[in-house]
């Protein structure tokens, strides 16, 4: 792995936005670049509603804050982009984001997110200009047995799972992405990603075209 090359200071302003239906791939991919690249990438600390869970701290897995507090800081229009879960809110904000520099930002968040941050990104002081980046699975069927395989999964979260799929899957087949990586093989989808990441030479047209989904494998 290239660690001897730093990152390319022409990126580490532009937030890197992983996407890509749970089952994916995401973490697997993602883990060996931040450990190869110790102090390059930070991931921005969401606010939420929900309670803090044992051995969770506020400010560290989460900005803990009451339900008044978070609408507040919406009405301010501090979030670069906040959805609900399971009746809780969750958001990240744009101060949560510029306090990583000099790191680069790296987000993995949901369809909701990223539909608002593309509204938002262009009107923020200076503005933001993120990098979309969706990893594909091979094929939907793939997908499936890689989440099944994970055996993390009860057959109503699978199923919640396999729902947002299909809208990540209907959006990426839009073309909105700006590079798309196809999680087949795990070591050649770690490369491109790194290439991506550290924005080495060649970065931009590194990606992989998106693969003919059925979607109604996902049924
Ligand atoms: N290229 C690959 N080939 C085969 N199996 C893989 C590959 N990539 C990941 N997997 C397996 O697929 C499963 C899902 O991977 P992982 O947990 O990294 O997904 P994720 O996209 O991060 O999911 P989530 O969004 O739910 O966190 C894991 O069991 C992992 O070992």
């Amino acid at each position: 792995m290239s660690s001897e090359h730093p990152i390319n200071p022409d990126v580490v302003k532009r937030p890197l936005v992983i996407c890509g239906p749970s089952g994916t791939g995401k973490s697997t991919v993602l883990t060996p670049i931040l450990k190869a690249h110790p102090g390059t990438f930070g991931f921005s600390i969401s606010h939420t509603t929900r309670s803090p869970r044992a051995g969770e701290e506020n400010g560290r897995e989460y900005h803990f804050v009451t339900k008044d507090e978070f609408m507040k800081r919406v009405e301010n229009g501090e979030f670069l982009e906040w959805a609900q879960f399971g009746g809780n809110c969750y958001g990240t904000t744009f101060a949560a984001l510029s306090s990583l520099a000099p790191k680069r930002c790296i987000l993995d968040i949901e369809l909701q997110g990223i539909l608002q941050l593309r509204e938002k990104a262009h009107l923020q002081t200076p503005p933001l200009d993120p990098v979309y980046l969706f990893i594909a699975p091979p094929s939907l069927t793939i997908l499936k047995q890689r989440l099944k395989g994970r055996g993390t999964e009860t057959e109503e979260s699978m199923r919640k799972r396999l729902d947002a799929a299909r809208a990540e899957i209907e959006f990426a087949m839009t073309g909105k992405h700006d590079i798309v990586i196809v999680n087949d093989n795990v070591e050649e989808a770690r490369a491109k990603l790194e290439k991506v990441a550290m924005g080495y030479e060649g970065w931009q047209s590194c990606g992989d075209a998106l693969p003919e989904f059925n979607i109604k494998d996902l049924d």
